[in-house]
């Protein structure tokens, strides 16, 4: 089934995974860079800034340069004028990326970095062809001063494959190319994933070359990244005959006084979601004073014991407090027969009585943010330590963590890390969060694994806080997420 996600390759790894594809399909290396330099001509021409005359691109001396110079060859037309700009002589080049520069057309106007003493036209468009994965060492100063320059001036900024400077697969030790859009090359290299390298990466987009799946499949078993082609896969397909007990049976437990909107919201997200029944138990005194938004919701009394076993999943933690009485979230666990969802205060319990992870059903899900997660298993110097903590942490409990965030990780308990692609900045407001506890919920309610689960509740979490944004843009709240998961649905041809 993994098989199906796009595999994240380690950056020393994209040289042998080039090797293996020439030799697997016959393709020259010349010819898997030209198919590199067209595909990114192909995205370009889409972009809306694709009609702007002045193009500089700059280029270093490996086969990121030589990316560079098809991609300045075939941008050549009438209409624009290119600027190339060489970071080093011929001699110190790679083979692909000389027999590149001679094939540069006479209008490309190609200048040495030692002589290039103009300004940068406003209004133009910067491509950082400079370095890809190969970086290998420390930046030496001129190309320290060219980085400093670029990110200075005005324009908008592509980096080819990475932005030079950012090395693949860790966090930045120096300074490197802030550009507004990466096109990164058959998969994202994992550092464009960590959120310290937001400003550097801008929007990312994943080019296809053509290197064919087996081929990358052969390199990682370990990294995948989840897109909207991966997610019918590991639906459940429902028919006429199916009735609401086959939706499932949701209980929530959360929402103290204060913070009831927590609960209501991860409950409205399960309905939309698809769950037959949804039950909220709310931690208040005097259970009939909660309000809820949404009619078709059912609020557990109080009065009479929870029978936890007669629901099909149950999900704990929005809007709960942490000032609960501990045995009775012992009792909770341990009657439980199935893994269930852990949010919020649910993982704030945790992390005050680790301890109670041993009650934790195998499988249970857990969902941190980012401070959550740094009390339930600690800081972290940068992401990738905190990734690492994460599979260590999922491996050693037996849980599925979720780390919420830009490119959300899905750690497996077999040490499986999956990044999402779906979602955006509009999405980190208020009660987001409890919108994904519910309709995780509500997954392992219709009866998902919990590992299909945790893979469609985060995928269709972040479509549909992309549709919302299309409308609501900064304004959009939790309940206009909730509102688009419908039609994530029927984007993915889900039915
Ligand atoms: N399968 C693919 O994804 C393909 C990717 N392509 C592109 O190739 C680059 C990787 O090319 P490579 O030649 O291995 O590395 P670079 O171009 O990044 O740079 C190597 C070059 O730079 C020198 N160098 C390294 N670090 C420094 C430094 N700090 N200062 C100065 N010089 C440095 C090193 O000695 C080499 O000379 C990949 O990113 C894609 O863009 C292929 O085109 C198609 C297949
Ligand atoms: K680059």
């Amino acid at each position: 089934m993994t098989n199906m996600m796009l595999p994240i390759i380690a950056g020393k790894d994209v040289k042998q995974l080039d090797e293996s594809y020439i030799q697997f399909s016959g393709i020259s290396s010349i010819d898997l860079m030209e198919n590199a330099g067209r595909s990114f001509v192909t995205w370009y021409e889409k972009q809306s800034f694709s009609s702007r005359k002045h193009i500089y691109v700059f280029v270093g001396p490996g086969n990121n340069g030589g990316d560079g110079l098809v991609i300045a060859r075939l941008l050549q037309n009438d209409c624009r004028s290119i600027i190339l700009v060489c970071m080093e002589v011929l001699e110190k080049c790679s083979a692909d990326f000389v027999y590149n520069f001679h094939r540069l057309p006479i209008e490309v106007n190609v200048i040495g970095y030692a002589n290039w003493t103009q300004e940068i036209e406003e209004n133009s468009v910067i491509i950082d062809a400079v370095f890809g994965v190969g970086i290998n060492r420390p930046l030496a100063s001129r190309y320290m001063y060219l980085i400093q320059k670029l990110n200075h001036v005005g324009g908008v900024k592509i980096a080819v494959d990475i932005p030079s400077g950012l090395p693949a697969d860790y966090s930045k030790n120096s300074i490197a190319f802030q550009a507004d859009y990466t096109a990164t090359f058959q998969f994202p290299k994992l550092s464009l994933l960590f959120p310290e390298h937001a400003r550097e990466v801008g929007e990312l987009a994943v080019i296809d070359i053509g290197i064919s799946e087996e081929s990358v499949c052969r390199f990682s078993k370990q990294r995948f990244f989840l897109r909207g082609i991966d997610i019918k896969a590991y639906h459940k397909h429902f028919h006429k005959f199916s009735h609401k007990g086959d939706f499932g049976k949701v209980l929530l437990i959360g929402g103290t006084i204060g913070k009831t909107g927590a609960i209501n919201l991860a409950g409205y997200a399960a309905l939309r979601t698809g769950s037959g029944l949804v039950t909220l138990a709310p931690q208040i005194s005097d259970p009939y004073q909660f309000q809820t938004i949404v009619p078709e919701l059912m609020i557990f009394g109080g009065k009479d014991d929870l029978n936890l076993r007669g629901f099909d999943s149950v999900a704990i933690g929005p809007g709960m407090g942490i000032d609960v009485d501990i045995d009775w979230f012992v009792r909770i666990l341990d009657e439980v027969d199935k893994p269930v969802v852990l949010d919020a205060d649910g993982i704030n319990l945790l992390a005050r009585y680790p301890k109670l992870l041993d009650y934790l059903p195998k499988n249970s899900i857990i969902t941190p943010h980012l401070k959550e997660f740094e009390r339930l298993v600690g800081k972290s110097k940068d992401h990738l330590e905190r990734i690492q903590m994460a599979s260590d942490f999922a491996i050693h409990h037996q849980v599925i963590i979720i780390l919420k965030g830009a490119h959300t990780l899905i750690a497996m308990p077999d040490g499986r890390q999956i990044f999402n692609s779906s979602g955006n900045q509009y999405m980190a407001t208020a009660g987001s969060g409890d919108v994904l506890t519910g309709m995780i919920a509500s997954f392992l309610g219709q009866s998902y694994t919990p590992e299909n689960a945790a893979i469609c509740g985060v995928y269709h979490h972040g479509l549909a806080g992309e549709i919302a944004s299309q409308t609501k843009y900064r304004g959009m709240i939790a309940s206009d997420i909730i509102n688009a998961i419908p039609k994530t649905f029927v984007q993915l041809d889900i039915i």
